[in-house]
């Protein structure tokens, strides 16, 4: 579905100076991916998506969407991708419906398919009581569910949503991840997303790829990049602090207080055999927890930065 070659884009400032955004990308998105795109701010992540939605010419490489070349076919890139931004889509003017049928009429569709098309994607998105209101009296979930109704119109096989569910209440964020993952089941759309919450990421794509200063420094299932990249983390507390002192020496860890940091490749088998040796040699631990590393943790230890020092935009 996207297949790219040394894409890159490099932007132009005042007195001849360059930003190299994106620094040669090679992608591989397979039909049916639901792909998480993660990196912090200015990573290259808006522009990676700009260029494979046909919005912004690549410097050099090149892009393959859908089946068509973003630089020699960019119409046809287009007739085949839908784009959810991070703006709101709809217009104030038109009745939620007839915003729906307008963008089928602009992607070429007849009056009676749009309706038709329309009355679909009212369906799958559960918008179908709203139909007659303005789209500026829908709450911000509805909102950004119309913005994917009409990225949708025109039945594209692959959708492209950037920052879906930001600035979204807790429960909003949930129901819009219900309907991706309904559209995902029901029609095999391919996704490919960005998204500012790793937590998301983490449990709903089976693919995520971060990037960071423009290039791809990481890809896989969240599974294996922890696994791989991070491992587990055990959490020893001491009786006292010379005790954690010497747990520390023994097992390889940090000591802070009574507290002892370690790492593993899989916390659960290392932890009984690390009491063992603690008892062994007579250090009293009071309390050992286990930690599965998370997403941030796997950008730490290819970055030494936490992703989640961005602030996540409103
Ligand atoms: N039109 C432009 N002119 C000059 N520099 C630009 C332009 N657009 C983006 N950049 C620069 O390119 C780099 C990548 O920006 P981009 O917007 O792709 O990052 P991002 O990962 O989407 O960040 P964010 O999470 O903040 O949206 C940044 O250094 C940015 O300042």
């Amino acid at each position: 579905m996207i297949h790219t070659r040394g894409l890159t884009r490099t932007f132009t400032l005042k007195k001849k100076q360059t930003v190299e955004a994106v620094r040669g990308i090679d992608l591989d998105v397979e039909a049916g991916q639901l792909v998480a795109f993660l990196g912090p701010n200015g990573a290259g992540k808006s522009t990676t998506l700009r260029m494979l939605t046909t919005l912004l010419p690549p410097t050099s490489g090149t892009a393959t969407v859908a089946g068509r070349d973003v630089t020699r076919d960019p119409d046809g890139v287009r007739a085949r991708i839908g784009y959810v931004g991070q703006k709101n889509s709809a217009g104030e003017t038109f009745r939620v419906g007839d915003e729906l049928v307008t963008q089928g009429r602009c992607y070429g569709l007849t009056t009676a398919e749009a309706r038709r098309r329309a009355g679909e994607m009212l369906e799958l998105l559960d918008l179908t009581p709203l139909a007659a209101r303005k789209p500026g009296t829908l709450s911000g979930g509805q909102r950004r569910r119309l913005d994917i109704a009409l990225g949708l119109i025109h039945r594209p096989g692959l959708l492209f949503l950037d920052e879906p569910s930001t600035g979204l209440d807790p429960k909003s964020r949930a129901d819009i991840w219900t309907h991706i993952l309904r559209l995902r089941e029901t029609h095999g759309t391919t996704l490919f997303l960005t998204t500012h919450y790793l937590e998301e990421a983490d449990s709903m794509a089976e693919r995520v790829i971060i990037i960071d200063d423009g290039r791809i420094i990481a890809d896989g299932t969240a599974e294996q990049l922890k696994n791989d990249l991070a491992g587990d983390r055990i959490l020893l507390t001491a009786h006292t602090a010379q005790d954690a002192g010497r747990a520390a020496a023994l097992l390889g860890g940090d000591a802070d207080g009574l507290t002892v940091r370690l790492r593993a490749a899989s916390a659960a088998t290392a932890l009984p055999e690390h009491l063992r040796t603690l008892e062994a040699a007579g250090v009293k631990i009071a309390a050992a927890e286990t930690i599965r590393p998370t997403l941030d943790d796997v950008f730490l230890t290819l970055t030494g930065r936490s992703l989640s020092d961005d602030d996540v935009p409103a």
